[in-house]
């Protein structure tokens, strides 16, 4: 209305080169103009500054000095040439389980089986999709011999502060994160062709350039005659029928946190995880009744046939729920969390359907796991104090500028350095804080058999608090070094090597080399070996003189893993940078954070005043029998020297949800 009358009231004006003879008319109509004028920009001025406000809190937040950005012109590619057109609506309540319009200008971002993020541009020998070389065009070192001489026998066994805990809760959060395939090589009777020992797959499958060389003086393989590690490349857009340049790699799980392991990536799996009933998710029983995730037949698993067990379980990620007994104990716990949510939802609003109570019940679930990763996890991981000057903490920081795309680097090199702190064994336990028994993580992977016998589920909890963690350090464990997914009912040397798993999924995925990375967190550029001397001891940099030609090759994962620790931290800084952008952006990029206000999926404050009580402490107590936790969940405490500090499960980790009480008038449905 204002800007028409305006429009109308303006021509004159602007085409006013008539002649002019004040009069009364003239005078009471420039009076009036004039007035009318006034009003107008006096208007104009209230929206412009109001438009102003809003634009300013819309714009990405003012990113601190710590902050990089991704130096990559490619990254917007699948945007223009395969994301399918998405219809929101924006006033949905519950995120989408695909993950898609969570942001609704660009709403496949963050969407599962969309691409990763590069925060620099992909580093393959022909720009395509070649493995790198290094900068003198010769092959870079094999991943085991770059273990062997750097990581393997520098093993420290000492313990840390933190429990083995963070272990599982961490490799639960990576998978929620991200999820990487391998391209499995079939033949043409869709047979799995395995690439060490098919004497042609090597030459027919691209995907079989990933295999690592075993070097003769091998100190485990070698004495076996193993001389080859079948890995594989992973699946590329290409799979999804989405060419891009350079080779580029797909999420399958939502780069969000959102429990996606736990309800799944996709429509189809999640409808299979729900039992439609009571909004709970569908679960089994063990023989004597405790709830699991559901049995599902053993079904063909990718690569070679690794595991030796009829049973594995159904969860929303397919590919590592059944991968070792941790993570199933995680996938189990917020199963029975989800669960036990979706009963007392239901005890208070009688009335509400499957439908409401499962979404209801899954937004607690997310928001729960989401404050345990900011509050108790990340600040451990990269430090409080850092994380604070980061502006990680600030609160509903949603910013739709956000991409909060999983990056490559991140994925595939820097949330890896976690793989230092996996133990060899998990302790079985029980309430008395008596070790029953312990097993060996190697022993079990795939084989989730041990899970649902007697008390095992609560032992291994009461064990995971308990135990101390494995401290931090330059190496992986000898076992998962050397024996990761042996083959079912044959000796753990026919296992592999998970760190020479990690170097290799590096180069597939075409990361840019350490150096590269480092100074995109704004540490100083290295023009030779000496130049790592800042973060990186120089016997360690004397080894990789050796290895590598020059200190522009060296593999990200193999850098970051040498790196002198933070203060406060338990990763070097090149990690903490890659790490915090991540997790900034996870939160700010996520436009049903748990903490965010004023978006039809928030929270009423109430309502987040309980979410933020919800700790680890409180699931555990929910959904087990063990009877003590600490308050500093993920911390290791001496029950014998400080019993007190552990609070009983009764009197101080009860749940109440009173707050969503539908007849409180607090919630429309
Ligand atoms: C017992 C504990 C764990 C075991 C046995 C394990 C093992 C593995 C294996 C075998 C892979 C696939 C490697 C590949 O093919 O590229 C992997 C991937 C990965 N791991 Fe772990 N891991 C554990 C714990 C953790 C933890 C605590 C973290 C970090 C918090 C972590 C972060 C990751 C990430 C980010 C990936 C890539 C995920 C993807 O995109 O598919 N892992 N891990
Ligand atoms: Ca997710």
């Amino acid at each position: 209305m204002f800007f028409s009358s305006k429009n109308d009231e303006t021509k004159p004006l602007l085409s006013g080169k008539r002649g002019t003879k004040w009069n009364m008319c003239r005078l009471v109509k420039w009076t009036l103009i004039v007035i009318c004028l006034g009003i107008f920009f006096t208007s104009l001025w209230f929206v412009i500054s109001d438009y102003e406000y809003q634009t300013v809190s819309k714009k990405p937040q003012a990113r601190h000095a710590l902050h990089i950005s991704s130096a990559v012109t490619t990254n917007n590619d699948y945007l223009k040439q395969c994301a399918p057109q998405v219809k929101c609506d924006p006033y949905a309540k519950y995120r989408s389980v695909n993950g898609s319009c969570n942001n609704l200008k660009t709403p496949t971002w963050g969407a599962a089986n969309t691409p990763f993020l590069r925060m620099l541009n992909a580093n393959f020998s022909d720009g395509y999709y070649e493995l790198r070389k290094q900068t003198n065009g010769s092959a870079l070192p094999s991943p085991r011999v770059v273990n062997i001489n750097v990581f393997l026998t520098r093993e420290k066994y000492r313990t840390d502060e933190n429990n083995v805990l963070l272990l599982p809760f961490g490799q639960l959060l990576a998978h929620d994160l991200s999820g990487l395939s391998n391209d499995v090589p079939e033949n043409e009777f869709s047979i799995v062709t395995d690439c060490c020992t098919d004497e042609n797959a090597r030459k027919t499958f691209s995907q079989c350039q990933l295999v690592v060389e075993n070097p003769l003086d091998d100190p485990v393989y070698s004495k076996h005659n193993i001389f080859c590690m079948g890995l594989v490349r992973s699946l590329t857009s290409r799979n999804y029928s989405c060419p891009l340049y350079p080779t580029t790699f797909f999420n399958e799980n939502t780069h969000f946190i959102d429990a996606s392991n736990v309800y799944g990536s996709s429509e189809s799996v999640a409808r299979r995880l729900r039992l439609m009933e009571g909004g709970r998710l569908n679960f089994s029983l063990s023989d004597d009744g405790q709830m699991f995730c559901p049995f599902q037949e053993k079904k063909k698993f990718i690569e070679i046939e690794r595991q030796n067990s009829s049973l594995q379980y159904d969860t929303g990620d397919p590919n590592n729920g059944n991968q070792n007994l941790g993570i199933l104990v995680m996938q189990t716990a917020f199963l029975r969390f989800h669960n036990y949510i979706a009963f007392e939802l239901s005890t208070i609003n009688s009335h509400w359907s499957d439908e409401t109570i499962y979404q209801e019940s899954r937004r607690i679930v997310i928001g729960t796991i989401q404050r345990i990763a900011y509050q108790d996890f990340l600040p451990i991981i990269i430090g409080e104090d850092y994380q604070e000057i980061y502006g990680i903490n600030g609160k509903n920081i949603y910013d739709p500028m956000m991409d909060p795309s999983m990056a490559m680097e991140l994925t595939s090199a820097a949330l890896r350095v976690l793989h230092t702190i996996i133990p060899v064994q998990l302790n079985f336990m029980n309430n008395d804080y008596k070790i029953e028994s312990s097993e060996n993580i190697t022993d079990w992977m795939l084989r989730p058999v041990l899970l649902p016998v007697k008390d095992n589920f609560d032992k291994l909890l009461k064990g995971f608090l308990e135990t101390p963690g494995r401290m931090v350090q330059p190496s992986y464990n000898f076992y998962i070094s050397n024996y990761l997914f042996s083959f079912p009912k044959q000796p753990p040397y026919t296992g592999r090597d998970l760190l020479s798993l990690d170097i290799a999924r590096g180069r597939d995925v075409g990361l840019q080399p350490y150096t590269k990375v480092k100074h995109l967190c704004g540490l100083p550029l290295a023009k030779k070996f000496e130049d790592l001397i800042d973060l990186i001891h120089i016997k360690d940099i004397n080894k990789l003189k050796e290895l590598y030609h020059s200190v522009n090759d060296i593999d990200l994962i193999v850098g970051l893993l040498l790196e002198k620790i933070s203060d406060g931290a338990i990763v070097g800084p090149t990690t903490r940078c890659l790490i915090s952008d991540g997790f900034y952006r996870y939160k700010a990029g996520d436009r049903f954070f748990y903490d965010v206000q004023g978006q039809p999926g928030s929270f009423t404050p109430e309502q987040l005043k309980v979410i933020k009580k919800i700790t680890l402490g409180h699931v555990i107590c929910a959904i087990s029998n063990v009877d003590h936790v600490q308050e500093a969940i993920f911390k290791s405490i001496d029950h014998k020297l400080f019993s007190t500090i552990k609070l009983k499960c009764d009197n101080e980790f009860t749940l109440d949800f009173e707050e969503w009480t539908e007849s409180n008038n607090r919630q429309e449905f």
